[in-house]
């Protein structure tokens, strides 16, 4: 049962194990393991990651609102600092280099399958509480943590090292490992130990898997520019 991001994690995805592995074995990661995923398609995809990201940025600004400790706080806003500063800056010299300009991106038009993702996200960060948000979140930030490390070992090219780097690399590793400590401590401070046999532990699994759906979703868009 353990992951290295926590006890919470490994039983959200154990509960949703079908979607979790459509979504950390989807074509689209087999294609930047050995390489044979069209340049078109990931720079279709980045440009929409980028957007992705923007909003998911806001989402996590949510969890800074609704946290109720300093330390709830400092995760969450480390990793809006995170996604700003360093995994989007990325998208933006990968698109740079293929001549996207910072403006071009950021007004990529957003695909339905982007909308529905990022607006599932928001939502339950504006109608739900914390752990309800947490569980909206963690499968974007932690599935890319276990594709990054996977592919990390067993990529046959290198076309796409720099994007398996950032994900595989310390830096994000350690993001997900205070992540998935951060859903430990915050369901056990609510709910208490004992969360995973209570009512709302459904709910909030339920929550995980729509998130992993919505990932699987994003994956398909990104093979189809
Ligand atoms: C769609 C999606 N999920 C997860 C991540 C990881 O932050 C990302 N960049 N994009």
């Amino acid at each position: 049962m353990s992951s290295g991001y926590g006890k919470a994690f490994a039983l959200m995805r154990e509960a949703g194990q079908g979607p979790w592995r459509d979504y950390t074995r989807h074509a689209f990661v087999e294609g930047l393991k050995d390489g044979t995923l069209p340049r078109a398609a990931f720079l279709h995809y980045l440009r929409q990651d980028y957007v992705f990201l923007t909003h998911f940025s806001r989402a996590w600004a949510l969890a800074v609102v609704k946290a109720q400790t300093h330390e709830e706080m400092q995760v969450a806003s480390a990793t809006v600092n995170g996604l700003m500063h360093e995994e989007m800056m990325l998208h933006v010299g990968v698109c740079a280099d293929a001549g996207i300009s910072r403006e071009k991106l950021f007004a990529t038009p957003e695909r339905p399958e982007n909308l529905a993702y990022t607006r599932f996200v928001l939502e339950a960060g504006y109608s739900g509480d914390y752990l309800t948000l947490l569980a909206a979140l963690v499968p974007c930030v932690i599935g890319y943590a276990e594709i990054g490390a996977r592919l990390a070992q067993e990529a046959t090219s290198e076309t796409y090292r720099p994007w398996i780097d950032t994900y595989a690399g310390d830096q994000y590793q350690s993001y997900c490992r205070d992540i998935g400590a951060l859903l430990d401590s915050a369901l056990i401070r609510r709910l208490g130990e004992n969360y995973d046999t209570l009512p709302i532990w459904s709910d909030l699994c339920k929550t995980f898997e729509t998130a992993t759906m919505l990932e699987v979703n994003f994956w398909q868009m990104g093979l189809t520019p």
